[in-house]
């Protein structure tokens, strides 16, 4: 069966990364959370003093230490998905917390961060067979994609999500905390000058407002068999 590239990108705690990882179980393809490289840039900054007081990063200084931050996944069977790490320490769970969520952002806006973490996934994507989830997978890293999807849904249903999910793995959350960072994240994301958070042209958009999981998962597969097959 021809392998494809599939690109799925939207705002902050939407759903993206469950319904990647879901499809490229599936289908027997790599699945990347592109996310997760870009906190993890955070938390090595966020480790190594590379924010001031303010809140900006030390840019200079993060410049020279990028060729000391190595990322790369290890599939982890009983999770079922790929686990992040960072210099070769699993960094899963630092990765999530609602600090390295406030600090993400920023980060994300620097052309040089961004220009690394795009070869990175380019590299990964070079031979298809490929599911990647993030901001600007089809717009800027994959534009050749086969199967764009833009996944969108209101911030207060997100932040409910988010806070649900936070809840039953027993952590603290706070729902307003929650609700302000998925909201600022979505402003910086969408007006940095760099790859900004915008839906590609031949992307098809799906809000999953009022989708359960199981339903949003069977409108995938039906947009990948229509590419494979067609
Ligand atoms: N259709 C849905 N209905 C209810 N909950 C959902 C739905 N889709 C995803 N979720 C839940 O919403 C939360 C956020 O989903 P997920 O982590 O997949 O989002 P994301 O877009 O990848 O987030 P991020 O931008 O932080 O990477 C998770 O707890 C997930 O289980
Ligand atoms: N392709 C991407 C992916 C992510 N970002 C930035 O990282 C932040 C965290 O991403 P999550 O998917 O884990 O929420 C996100 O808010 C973006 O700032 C990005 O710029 N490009």
């Amino acid at each position: 069966m021809k392998k494809i590239t599939i690109a799925i990108d939207g705002f902050s705690s939407c759903g993206k990364s469950t319904m990647a990882k879901e499809l490229a179980k599936k289908i027997g393809y790599i699945y990347v959370d592109t996310g997760a490289m870009y906190r993890s840039v955070t938390l090595f900054a966020m480790r190594h003093g590379l924010f001031n007081a303010d809140g900006s990063v030390k840019t200079d200084a993060l410049k020279q230490q990028m060729s000391n931050i190595d990322i790369t996944f290890k599939f982890n069977e009983k999770a079922g998905r790929p686990d992040t790490y960072l210099n070769g320490e699993c960094v899963e769970e630092a990765i999530r917390t609602l600090d390295v969520s406030n600090h993400v952002s920023p980060i994300a806006a620097i052309p040089f961060v961004r220009a690394a973490m795009v070869a990175r996934q380019q590299g990964m994507g070079r031979n298809k067979g490929i599911v990647m989830d993030g901001r600007d997978i089809g717009t800027t890293v994959f534009p050749e994609a086969e199967l764009k999807v833009f996944v969108t849904a209101s911030a207060e249903v997100r932040a409910r999500r988010r806070y649900d999910e936070l809840k039953e793995k027993g952590m603290p959350a706070d729902f307003d905390d929650i609700l302000k960072n998925v909201q600022e994240r979505d402003y910086i994301d969408s007006h940095r000058e760099v790859s900004p958070l915008r839906k590609a042209a031949d992307a098809i958009e799906l809000d999953n407002s009022h989708m359960t999981i199981a339903e949003q998962n069977d409108w995938l597969m039906r947009q990948v068999e229509q590419r494979i097959e067609g």
